[in-house]
């Protein structure tokens, strides 16, 4: 029935590499404000074709210009999307646990590269106590070389007492942030971006809006104490998530980074 419609391998590559792409904005976009803009262009695009396939001239026309002079007005709206997705490809690291290397199990070592969230949690939940100062960024698809490289290079495997050692207030390490890469630190005294962002509240110092500042340029997440009340902050995606419990925290930090 269909034998009108031309239909070659070529056509399978386009669509699979479509969806591909669908699935990553969506993914990029996902919890964000962005995603109820970006289903509103993809629902007025779908309308469009349906239009110029029905060839109903005035409707099609209309949103033809819509759309292609829209091109502008969305790299406005969608800037630091655009940056994330293009820092995504130009440094998904390859060599994280969901890199194609590393689903070669058989080349694995034996060190298992998973991140050991009870680990942090609790070590900000003993900082917090004693309300010292902390900032951890953890790494996720977007390599963090780029940070890395203006810190201090460090090679130790996660666990309570290295975390707290570092913020420790005399320690020469504690200033700034301390990044994790598949459950090891491999970096300290960090400078992060600050956030410009206005939606921050004044109580929020350089601390916060670094976190913000990470979060919103990469897709690390952040873990944050804070020197003055001692407040446990989760930030990612550019904004705070919200937590009751330590356990929460815990299972909303795990479940980010098995995604
Ligand atoms: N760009 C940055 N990157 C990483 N860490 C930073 C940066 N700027 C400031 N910090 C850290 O934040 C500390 C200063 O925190 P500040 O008091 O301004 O923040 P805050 O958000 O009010 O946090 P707190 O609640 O802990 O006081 C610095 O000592 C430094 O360790």
């Amino acid at each position: 029935m269909l034998d009108f419609i031309p239909f070659s391998i070529l056509d399978v590559l386009d669509i699979l590499l479509v969806a591909t792409l669908l699935y990553y904005i969506y993914k990029l976009l996902k919890g964000t404000v962005a995603i109820n803009i970006f289903i509103g262009i993809a629902f007025i695009f779908l309308i469009w074709k349906i239009t110029q396939a029905l060839k109903m001239e005035m409707l099609s026309g209309i949103l033809g210009y819509l759309l292609s002079g829209g091109v502008i007005a969305l790299i406005i709206v969608f800037q630091q999307e655009i940056r994330k997705f293009l820092l995504m490809i130009g440094t998904t690291n390859f060599s994280s646990k969901k890199g194609f290397l590393n689903q070669l199990k058989f080349l694995q070592s034996e060190i298992s590269s998973e991140i050991d969230t009870e680990k942090i949690i609790r070590a900000c939940s003993n900082m917090s106590k004693t309300k010292t100062g902390a900032l951890i960024v953890i790494e996720r698809t977007n390599g963090l070389d780029f940070l890395i490289n203006n810190g201090d290079a460090m090679n130790a495997l996660v666990n309570e007492v290295i975390l707290e050692s570092i913020f420790f207030k005399n320690s020469p390490l504690h200033d700034g942030a301390t990044i994790i890469r598949d459950n090891f630190v491999v970096a300290t005294r960090v400078v992060l971006p600050i956030s410009d962002s206005t939606k921050i509240p004044a109580r929020f110092g350089l601390r916060h809006r670094a976190a913000i500042g990470v979060s919103e340029k990469t897709d690390a997440v952040c873990l944050l104490v804070s020197e003055e009340t001692g407040e446990i902050s989760y930030i990612k995606d550019g904004g705070f998530v919200l937590h009751s419990t330590i356990d929460e925290l815990n299972e909303k930090l795990k479940n980010d980074l098995a995604s």
